[in-house]
């Protein structure tokens, strides 16, 4: 390289260090007024301002960079500075990892949601009978299982779809969950059935219609019960967290995020499962994560690659749901698979290393 060349290098060097030693000045400058705004109440963004210190520069400028370049540049210091003072004013979530670091883990029962080991929330979809409910309780606990889940309050498209058998429905739950030794997950849908919740269910359920309810979200918040919320199935991820810290902010620190498919063009599967959202959520959140694979396919033939896909992707568990016999359920019979379908989900799972729930009782002998 010749001399010349090298010597003007250096000399470029020189001024890059003082520019960025000029504009981090500038930064701590523009840092100090965005406080000062703060206390005032004054919105951050100035346009007048900005212009004014364009028409200034401008007059100013000699070249040999013309004015539209000029104008540019600073428009982009205005910019970055701009998102420096918002950066600084952004409230840091109590759902964020910026907050905790570490992973919460929600104790249901025996089961530590979030401590590295991936758990299973199973069952119907509705409560139907107690017979129903037991049948796919027996299965679950063979399969090592401890979490029950099982629609009493069905919030559906029509309304004139089963509804579900509501406090009734409840009770069955609770029942065979005792007699079972498993723990209840289950839909709320009213703010003012928590009382009602915290009698019969371990998890309350925040089904995905009504993840921006924001008073059932402040409601379950005042329970100290576990709380699995759903993805709203046209919510981003900013949204979900939102709704998360409606409940977190008002001090149930329990809760637990369920990723189940957004809605998309794509008519194969029922919802489009969004697989990013799982590593995304889990660096951005302390919170653990399900996926549903039931609702986001919409289909058995693939819920097992899905998740698979999901507990690699860095789920703390998946949900499925399991009927003795879908053909004739009241709800989701397309989606649901019956026990037979769920042992052997359950049994190339654990084989492929996904799952390390231990079989109980004499049924591991011939599964
Ligand atoms: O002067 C202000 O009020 C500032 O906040 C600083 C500043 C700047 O970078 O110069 C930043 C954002 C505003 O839109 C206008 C100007």
């Amino acid at each position: 390289m010749s001399n010349k060349l090298e010597e003007l290098r250096q000399q470029l060097d020189e001024i890059n260090g003082k520019l960025l030693e000029l504009m981090n000045q500038r930064a701590a400058v523009v840092q100090q007024i965005g406080e000062v705004k703060k206390q005032q109440g004054v919105n951050k963004y100035d346009p007048v301002r900005e212009q004014d210190m364009l028409n200034r520069l401008v007059q100013a400028n000699t070249g040999p960079f013309d004015d539209g370049t000029i104008r540019h540049l600073f428009k982009q210091i205005f910019k970055a500075s701009l998102d420096l003072q918002q950066q600084d004013q952004k409230k840091v979530l109590l759902v964020s990892r910026k907050r905790q670091t570490e992973d919460t883990v929600v104790q249901v029962g025996e089961e530590a949601v979030g401590n590295g080991s991936s758990t299973v929330i199973a069952g119907p979809c509705s409560v139907e009978s107690e017979e129903q409910v037991r049948q796919v309780a027996h299965a679950l606990k063979q399969q090592g299982v401890r979490l029950l889940r099982g629609g009493a309050f069905k919030p559906r498209t029509s309304p004139y779809d089963f509804q579900g058998l509501g406090e009734e429905g409840l009770k069955i739950l609770r029942k065979v969950a005792d007699e079972t030794g498993l723990k209840v997950v289950s839909e709320i849908v009213n703010p003012a059935d928590m009382e009602l919740a915290e009698q019969y269910v371990d998890v309350i359920q925040i089904g995905a219609r009504n993840m921006q309810n924001f008073e059932l979200l402040k409601a379950a918040g005042s329970t100290r019960t576990p709380v699995l919320l759903k993805r709203g199935m046209s919510a981003t991820v900013e949204e979900f967290l939102f709704a998360a810290e409606y409940i977190v902010s008002r001090g149930n620190t329990q809760v637990m995020l369920c990723e189940r498919g957004i809605r998309t063009y794509e008519k194969w599967t029922r919802n489009t499962l969004d697989i990013s959202a799982v590593p995304l959520i889990k660096q951005e959140s302390h919170l653990p994560v399900f996926v549903d694979v039931t609702h986001s396919t919409g289909r058995r033939d693939i819920q097992l690659p899905v998740a698979k896909a999901a507990l690699a992707a860095g789920a703390d568990g998946i949900m499925l749901e399991v009927h003795p016999n879908p053909a004739v359920a009241l709800s989701d019979s397309n989606q649901q698979i019956d026990i037979e379908q769920f042992n052997k989900f359950m049994q190339e799972m654990r084989r492929a290393g996904f799952l390390n729930q231990e079989l109980v009782g004499a049924d591991k002998a011939h599964l």
